[in-house]
């Protein structure tokens, strides 16, 4: 059977350098195309790439997609940033290239999927949640994709079930204190050496508490996901928004 031909965008970042990595070891993919900032985006046309991975930044991803989809290569993004307007243009592209897959996945580990799973089934049992995200200081957005996301979710699960807004007493307050309000849920970052990517979704009622913590300790926790993700979207036209939509979550 002949090999997925697989380019990286932002091949020598922390996350693309372990892509590359992951990639050059699947015995089902070949490593086409690994490209960093300046290089020519023709390299991957060029190369008969069949799927990008593109884990760069966010003033340069969609220009990065822009390309992809127009020449027809599906694409998997980890890269953040996402916001309605963007996600509005990106699905215009789509709608002129209809066989294309992309995949946004704000977070490719299966234990932050989970984290996000979990913590939209308990948001509607408890009358108070906040999120708190910690990464390391490089990270150039606040706050971090997977915590918008989460919080997102948690917000839709609330008003699905019809939840009043939070408690909170607060009248005075320094700037930040209480967070950034993503949907009507506080979510805290924070910036730390020595941290790679951590979330906490704190959930309370009277009595009692429920914490749900997920820990990526390094980067190899992304690379099944990214792999499943570019296996599974050549077979997925479209604009698919999270790796829960490609596990069997039950
Ligand atoms: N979805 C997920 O599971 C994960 C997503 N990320 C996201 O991936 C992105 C990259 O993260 P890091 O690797 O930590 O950043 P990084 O700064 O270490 O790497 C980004 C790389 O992309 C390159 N780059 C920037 N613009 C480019 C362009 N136009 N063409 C080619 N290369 C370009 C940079 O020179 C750099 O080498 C961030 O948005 C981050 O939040 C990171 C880890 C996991
Ligand atoms: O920048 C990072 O490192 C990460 N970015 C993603 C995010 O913003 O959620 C995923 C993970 O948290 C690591």
């Amino acid at each position: 059977m002949s090999k997925l031909r697989v380019a990286v965008i932002g091949a020598k970042g922390r996350i693309g350098s372990e892509a590359v990595r992951a990639v050059e070891a699947a015995d089902d993919m070949e490593l086409v195309a690994a490209l960093g900032r300046g290089d020519d985006l023709e390299a991957m046309t060029a190369a008969g790439a069949q799927v990008a991975v593109e884990l760069t930044h966010p003033d340069s991803v969609m220009d990065n997609l822009e390309f992809c989809v127009r020449n027809g290569i599906h694409a998997v993004v980890g890269t953040t940033g996402w916001t309605e307007d963007r996600l509005a243009r990106l699905r215009s592209w789509l709608d002129a290239s209809p066989s294309t897959g992309v995949l946004i996945a704000p977070n490719f580990s299966i234990g932050a999927v989970l984290t996000m799973t979990f913590a939209r089934q308990a948001a509607r049992f408890f009358e108070s949640v906040e999120v708190v995200e910690l990464h390391h200081p490089n990270k150039a957005d606040a706050p971090s994709g997977t915590a918008t996301r989460t919080a997102q979710l948690i917000a839709a699960a609330r008003r699905e079930a019809g939840c009043p807004p939070q408690p909170d007493a607060t009248t005075t307050a320094l700037d930040g204190a209480r967070g950034a309000d993503v949907d009507g849920v506080p979510v805290h970052s924070v910036r730390l050496r020595g941290l790679l990517a951590h979330q906490e979704v704190l959930l309370g009622d009277t009595g009692e508490t429920l914490t749900i913590r997920h820990d990526s300790l390094h980067h190899s926790c992304f690379m099944p996901g990214i792999l499943l993700g570019a296996r599974r979207v050549p077979q997925t036209p479209g604009l698919t928004f999270g790796l829960e939509h490609f596990l069997d979550l039950g």
